[in-house]
């Protein structure tokens, strides 16, 4: 069998770190870390959030390094910071690069974040981390790892199912052999924008998820919220751009059943300490963990009115996250909501 191409990782967190140790089972990775302790450290103890680092793994501070050994490269770090990553990167990246990132959050340029106009976010301001990896460097070939993929049970060495979505097939044969093994199945598809947005826009239905787990209410309404807010994520990726067929598959439905339910996903827990009755600011203040729902849920929030979209449930978990509106109140209205036809999309 031929050798396994090596491959790089952009980003020492949870996921980069589990997506290195399920690399390593079949090639050389290398991680790239900004932090020259962190991955002096890490050569050193070759332990990281709880679990031994594979022999194959180095990590390194220089990404010219990187780019030189490895023409498969993985970044996966949040998405407001992914590009000036990119932009720090750019200089030493090829066309012969490949590069499919594992980020499930949105880029916004062109405005400030932190002040939004009430007509809301302009579609041309948003855009998917394929769409910054093309904006910011010479790279073609890009794709995106996607599905239900918590990253601690990755980590603890549970079995799941990844899709990696490109529109050239050479790039999903490359990310093939280098991920399938006995711990992960590895789906291919053409739909980029549609398993990208699918991926971003669950982590939002998750948070909501975690919220009403955490004001105590049971499975019934879990599910209405679940299925209704696939729904939403069907409407924002159509009116995006995309195909729904994603949103039906492993990177929709199963992300969405994977995170809208786990303890072990940082939005379900996010969305379960504001249901709790903590707010938006002490959630923030002692959490470590990233949930990138919150921040999509801003983004999605205000580029839905801009698009004129109906979303009832987006705009419900954003007044309950970000204006403290009454979670029982929130419930009464999506309860009372004259939604028309249960399934409208197919
Ligand atoms: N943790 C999970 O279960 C999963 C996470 N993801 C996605 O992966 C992305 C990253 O998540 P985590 O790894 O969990 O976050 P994390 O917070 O654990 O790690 C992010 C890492 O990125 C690094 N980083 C940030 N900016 C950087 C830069 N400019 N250059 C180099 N490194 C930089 C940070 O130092 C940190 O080590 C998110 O978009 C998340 O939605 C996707 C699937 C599963
Ligand atoms: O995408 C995810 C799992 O596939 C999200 O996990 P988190 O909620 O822990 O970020």
């Amino acid at each position: 069998m031929p050798k396994a191409e090596p491959v790089g990782v952009i980003g020492a967190g949870t996921f980069g770190t589990a997506m290195a140790n399920l690399l390593a089972r079949n090639t050389d990775v290398l991680v790239y870390s900004r932090n020259p302790e962190l991955t002096e450290r890490l050569n050193r103890e070759r332990f990281r959030f709880g679990v031994p680092l594979n022999a194959r793994i180095r990590l390194v501070n220089d990404f010219a390094e990187v780019a030189e050994r490895c023409q498969l490269i993985l970044p996966i770090v949040p998405s407001n910071n992914f590009r000036d990553m990119m932009q720090s990167i750019t200089e030493h990246l090829r066309p012969s690069h490949v590069l499919i990132h594992g980020t499930k959050g949105l880029d916004v340029t062109g405005l400030d974040e932190r002040h939004i106009p009430t007509t809301g976010i302009d579609r041309k301001n948003v855009h998917t981390m394929t769409d910054v990896i093309r904006q910011e460097s010479v790279v073609v070939r890009v794709g995106a790892l996607t599905g239900p993929n918590l990253a601690r049970e990755l980590l603890d060495g549970q079995p799941s199912a990844s899709v990696i979505a490109s529109k050239f097939d050479e790039v999903i044969d490359r990310a093939k052999v280098v991920l399938k093994s006995r711990q992960l199945h590895v789906f291919g598809t053409h739909d980029l924008l549609g398993a990208e947005l699918a991926g971003v826009l669950k982590n939002v239905i998750a948070l909501g998820s975690g919220i009403l787990k955490g004001v105590g209410l049971g499975k019934n309404i879990q599910a209405m919220l679940i299925t209704r807010g696939l729904v939403e994520m069907v409407h924002f990726g159509q009116a995006l751009g995309s195909d729904k067929r994603a949103f039906f598959g492993t990177a929709g439905i199963g992300d969405l059943i994977a995170t809208a339910t786990s303890k072990k996903s940082r939005n379900y827990m996010f969305g379960y300490r504001i249901g709790s009755g903590e707010s938006l600011e002490e959630v923030m203040a002692t959490s470590q963990e990233l949930a990138e729902g919150v921040r999509t849920l801003m983004i999605t929030r205000h580029l839905a009115r801009s698009l004129r979209l109906r979303v009832p449930i987006t705009e419900m978990l954003y007044q309950i996250v970000f204006e403290q509106y009454p979670v029982a109140e929130a419930m009464n209205y999506l309860i009372t909501y004259p939604y028309d036809v249960d399934v409208d999309f197919l």
